[in-house]
């Protein structure tokens, strides 16, 4: 079987962790998430994962509601910490070794990252969930993956989503949307397409790393993008 890429960084929306669920983490997802990933694992991919945090609180929506932005956002980032201990429990029942990591230092709940610890771990096997964002207020989980997946030396950074791939509008809200095999970074700016933040898009066109947007929420897909199929947009 080829291999594409050696090592990823897979973001994971905590949105779709909700699965069928209004809010939380719906643990039919978590499980099938955790079979994808234990199934790619097992081809010997090294894997760093950074999940969001949209299911439990998202620091905008907090500020609407009159939350002070800066601990909304604190909040926020404290929710990819909740996902990432799902999903190491559940990585855990499956019997794959997985290592929390957290953007500042919460010992014992994780162990604070640093890149070369973060290594360590994907090098002995273990998946490594980065979590707590990029540790401050104002950023995105897309924007931490970004930044994580460049640290990390990933050949790729893998966006999990709910939708299958980057379309010329939203394909939620606008049925005529087309979608793109491939597409590069400017035109993502040029279209004003928002799958992504632009900071996080920003971060990975100068250090020269390629995503690839895909549909997570199908079984299998996971490993498809990894062994080439063409499914999802890359950007590049
Ligand atoms: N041009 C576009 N192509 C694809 N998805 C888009 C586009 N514009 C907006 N989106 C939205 O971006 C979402 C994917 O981003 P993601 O970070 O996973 O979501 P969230 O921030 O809600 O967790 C999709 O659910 C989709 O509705
Ligand atoms: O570096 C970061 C990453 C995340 N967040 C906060 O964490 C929340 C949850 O992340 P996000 O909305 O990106 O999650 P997702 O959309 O992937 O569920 C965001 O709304 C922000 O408030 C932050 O402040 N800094």
């Amino acid at each position: 079987m080829d291999i594409k890429y050696k090592r990823i960084l897979l973001k994971l929306s905590g949105e779709s962790l909700m699965g069928e669920k209004q809010y939380g983490i719906d643990e039919k997802r978590l499980n099938e998430y955790a079979e994808q990933i234990k199934e790619i694992a097992g081809l010997g991919i090294e894997i760093g994962i950074v999940i969001g945090g949209g299911n439990i609180f998202r620091g905008l929506s907090g500020a609407a509601k009159g939350f002070d932005r800066v601990k909304g956002d604190q909040m926020g980032m404290l929710a990819t910490v909740i996902n990432s201990l799902a999903l190491s429990s559940a990585l855990d029942s499956l019997g794959q070794k997985a290592h929390v990591f957290t953007a500042t230092n919460m010992f014992p709940i994780g162990e604070h990252y640093s890149k070369w610890k973060a290594i360590d771990a994907m090098k002995r096997g273990e998946i490594a969930i980065i979590s707590g964002g990029t540790g401050n207020p104002y950023f995105t989980t897309d924007t931490g993956s970004a930044l994580r997946g460049i640290e990390i030396e990933a050949d790729v950074m893998l966006k999990g989503t709910r939708v299958d791939g980057i379309y010329t509008a939203d394909p939620e809200k606008d049925k005529t949307a087309v979608k793109f095999d491939k597409i590069s970074y400017d035109e993502i700016y040029t279209r004003g397409l928002k799958v992504m933040d632009l900071t996080a898009t920003t971060l990975c066109k100068e250090n020269r790393l390629p995503i690839i947007v895909f549909d997570m929420d199908t079984n299998g897909n996971l490993k498809k993008v990894l062994t080439g199929e063409n499914i999802g947009t890359l950007v590049y």
